[in-house]
């Protein structure tokens, strides 16, 4: 599909939805030094055809400005001509799009994130056991048990996005980057939100957890 052939009330759309989600996340202090980055995407989907709108890189993102988001293309090439830069990972929404047909992209830095990561990077993945959120990703079994993949967190982008197709899981809609941050991805950007505050609540739990264990154990 080409770009300029989408409705522009869609573009209009997913710019409106990309702006209250930003608020939103904004409001919990999730975009700490102008950390995170969210998309949307716009118009059909084929897997080596498909555009969405992102933010704009390096920008403050719990303050709003008229240059905060812009659209690029499934090679995450920007579709108009625009002095803003899509984000430096821009690259890994277009491998997560590719991968999955999802329709939303939401990534957030969280202290919690952070540490659950390194804390299980031996294992290669954080362990979930039995949560009740866990049916936030559609997944109903008694005492369901989830691994959310953690890989390498390279300084160069391109690099990281053949870690994203070997790692990714499709029963989860999530992937986190070492000591970086979560990529939440759903259908809408309804379905990537609830991803995204499942995973940001597990993480906590598991973190506490974690340590209620470690203190039992000292005991
Ligand atoms: C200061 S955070 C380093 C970049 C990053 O990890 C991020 O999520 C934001 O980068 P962007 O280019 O999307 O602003
Ligand atoms: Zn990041």
């Amino acid at each position: 599909m080409d770009f300029l052939s989408i409705p522009t009330e869609d573009k209009q759309r997913a710019l409106t939805e990309l702006r209250e989600i930003k608020d939103l996340f904004a409001a919990r202090n999730w975009f700490p030094g102008t950390s995170g980055n969210l998309s949307i995407r716009v118009g059909d989907y084929e897997p080596d055809s498909f555009h969405f709108a992102i933010t704009a890189s390096g920008k403050d993102k719990s303050v709003h400005t008229p240059e905060d988001f812009l659209f690029v293309d499934q090679d995450g090439k920007p579709c108009e001509t625009t002095r803003l830069k899509p984000s430096a990972e821009t690259l890994i929404h277009c491998e997560l799009y590719r991968l999955t047909g999802c329709g939303a992209i939401f990534h957030t830095h969280t202290v919690f994130n952070n540490v659950v990561s390194e804390w299980f990077w031996e294992r290669g993945s954080i362990p979930v056991e039995g949560v009740e959120l866990i049916k936030a990703f559609n997944i109903w079994d008694e005492e369901a048990h989830i691994d959310i993949p953690v890989i390498p967190n390279y300084a160069d982008i391109p690099k990281i996005v053949p870690e994203v197709t070997k790692r990714f899981d499709p029963r989860v809609p999530g992937i986190m980057l070492r000591k970086h941050g979560i990529y939440a991805w759903g259908a809408n950007a309804f379905e990537a939100k609830r991803h995204l505050e499942a995973f940001e609540f597990l993480f906590e739990y598991v973190y506490r957890w974690e340590l209620l264990k470690q203190s039992k154990a000292s005991i």
